[in-house]
């Protein structure tokens, strides 16, 4: 194996010995802060710090992932609810104590489940994930209303006994709560896993046809991020022995997205401080203020969002110097190394991609009809046509199974059935789109370990500095000069290399089944070329089976085995290289005939 070592690595990643120490100077300041701050504002504190602990799962949530969520509020108020329903119900002892703790983070954890279910459902919009996180405050509050006895109405549940301990002691809980909560999710967002969520949030899409199962990984991260809530709302319960709806409600559901954006979402450190600092200072301005203050958070908060839209705290930073809000951890050092395949060609012995019957309608437009089509592994197979032939649409239909109207479509023998894109990647098929698909905001280190995601597990609490990829993918990066662009945003690509770089990202998958849509639009000659020797090479050395939609016939001439032509959506002719060039049926259609001679421009 062939280590590559980027030039000029830079210094060692200083950052986990940076995190460490403000986790500690910070432990030290929760440490002191009662010694110097009276009675009420340590009062305030507790809560504030609670609160921050909801407003940063809704940061991990929303500032990292993309889901807008209401329901950080309900799944708090389920841990302080389980601490009343269990103390009032069942008396105060530390064995109720212990159950009201594991009875907060069960319930909290089905619900977000069953809610994350039905809002990250393949194909759901994020809209309707909003939607879905809005109603359930609403129900939630319901339910808590006509609970009668059960659960105290609308007055809530009070005078039960609970844990008996001095307000510095809950000031330490809460204080201490609030900053590992903050170092351990800080952790996971610069680590692997939060390179995941980042990519979620940029490209969904391109996700899942990485083979990245983007809905589960939402439906993970929804549940783990409502048990935290819950744990937070759990505290916050046995340190006020009071519960009311109100602590499961929409307006604490949207405070907290309020407190978040303030503080600077997709930051972490913004939502804590933003929320402490905010709910701080109401706690003051409603004893002063009582009809004001809603109305003063209202309008900074609006004011913050057009004026400051990274919020309070990146603003201050950048203000100070220094702070620079990235996407994704920059890792120094990064390595590319060369790994023997472990996908590539299906020993299956069946054919590699077999289509029958394959129908697809828009409505009344009927876009494909009765394709039939088998590629041979190894074969690489380039499908020409005119524009609007359906080119772009019998890949649809191949990489996703909602895409097809009717007809079947199997890859290595596997029919792809109603599967997800993410689902056909398992059985060995790659796609790169006609447009660059990629994700803006990360590097081009990053997008490669993307595409390795099926191959090597994301670590949750580490970020990789090698990138591992099979001989193909290694030959395009450093043909291409990626190599020494690893640490690079791929907004600031060119379109050569964006194309280069996708290219590679969908060999690092190491699919049997390769779909390219038309890869090297836009792309020099020479580009051109190397393009096509890798994909050539990669027919030979792997078996790989390539479809290739292009238009430069040239090209098409340099590198297939074997060409399809496609024309208003059905098989027009199916051969070798020199057969498609001679057909005088061909030449028709490109002239702008129909298949059966007669001119299709001309007027009826
Ligand atoms: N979502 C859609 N809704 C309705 N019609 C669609 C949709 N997607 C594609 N079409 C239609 O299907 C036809 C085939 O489109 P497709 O993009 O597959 O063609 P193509 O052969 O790839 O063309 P090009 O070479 O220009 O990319 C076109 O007439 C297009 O307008």
């Amino acid at each position: 194996m062939t280590e590559h070592v980027q030039p000029a690595p830079g210094p060692r990643d200083q950052r986990p010995l940076l995190i460490g120490a403000m986790t500690l100077l910070a432990l030290v300041m929760v440490f002191l802060a009662p010694m110097a701050l009276d009675y009420y504002t340590v009062n305030i504190l507790i809560r504030a710090c609670l609160y921050a602990v909801a407003a940063l799962t809704v940061d991990m949530l929303w500032g990292y992932t993309g889901i807008l969520t209401f329901a950080q509020g309900t799944f708090f108020g389920i841990g302080a609810y389980a601490v009343g329903l269990v103390f009032t119900h069942y008396g105060f002892s530390p064995t109720t104590a212990v159950l009201a703790f594991l009875g907060a983070l069960v319930a909290a954890a089905l619900v977000a489940a069953i809610v994350g279910w039905f809002a990250f459902w393949h194909g759901a919009s994020p809209l309707y994930a909003g939607v879905v996180t809005l109603v359930l405050p609403i129900i939630v509050v319901q339910l808590l209303y006509s609970g009668g006895t059960l659960t105290g109405s609308s007055s809530g549940l009070v005078g039960f006994e609970a844990f008996d301990l001095e307000i510095e002691t809950w000031f330490y809980i809460a204080g201490t709560l609030a900053v590992l909560t903050t170092a351990t999710l800080t952790i996971v967002v610069r680590s692997d896993v939060g390179r995941v969520l980042v990519a979620i949030r940029e490209n969904e899409t391109r996700c899942s046809y990485l083979g990245i199962n983007a809905p589960r990984i939402k439906i993970v991260l929804f549940t783990a991020m409502a048990m935290v809530a819950a744990m937070a709302g759990y505290v916050f319960t046995c340190f006020g022995m009071v519960v009311a709806p109100e602590m499961t409600g929409l307006v604490f559901g949207t405070e907290l997205i309020i407190y978040t954006a303030l503080g600077g979402r997709g930051t972490l450190v913004g939502p804590l401080l933003g929320t402490i600092g905010i709910d701080g200072i109401s706690s003051y301005l409603s004893g002063e203020l009582p009809y004001l203050w809603k109305l003063i958070v209202g309008t900074v908060f609006v004011a913050v969002i057009i004026l400051l839209p990274r919020g309070l705290i990146p603003t201050l930073g950048s203000l100070l110097g220094g702070f620079r809000r990235r996407e994704t951890a920059r890792v120094s050092g990064l390595r590319l190394r060369r790994v023997e395949p472990k996908g590539f060609a299906s020993q299956s012995g069946a054919m590699a991609l077999a289509i029958s019957g394959l129908d697809r309608r828009y409505g009344s437009l009927k876009v494909l009809s009765g394709v039939e089509l088998t590629v041979g592994s190894g074969e690489l197979l380039s499908v020409v046509g005119p524009n609007g032939a359906g080119k772009t649409t019998l890949m649809r239909c191949i990489s996703d199974g909602h895409e097809r109207t009717a007809g079947h479509v199997a890859i290595n023998g596997n029919g792809i059935g109603r599967l997800s894109p993410h689902r056909i990647v398992e059985l060995g098929l790659g796609r790169s789109f006609q447009n660059t698909s990629l994700f803006e905001t990360l590097t081009v280190a990053d997008c490669l370990r993307l595409a390795r995601t099926r191959w090597e597990r994301p670590h949750l609490f580490t970020r990789s500095r090698e990138i591992c990829l099979p001989e193909a993918a290694l030959r395009v990066v450093e043909a291409t000069g990626l190599d020494a662009m690893l640490d690079h945003e791929t907004r600031n690509l060119s379109h050569g290399m964006k194309r280069a770089l996708e290219l590679s990202m969908v060999i690092a998958l190491e699919p049997s089944v390769l779909l390219l849509d038309e890869p090297t639009a836009g792309l020099t000659k020479p580009e051109r070329m190397m393009v096509g020797s890798i994909l050539v090479d990669l027919c030979r050395s792997e078996s790989v089976s390539v479809v290739i939609i292009e238009h430069d016939l040239d090209f098409v001439r340099e590198i297939s085995s074997r060409v399809v032509v496609l024309h208003q959506g059905a098989v027009l002719i199916d051969g070798t290289v020199d057969e498609v060039v001679s057909s005088e049926l061909v030449h028709a259609v490109y002239a702008g005939k129909g298949a059966a001679g007669q001119d299709e421009r001309a007027p009826a």
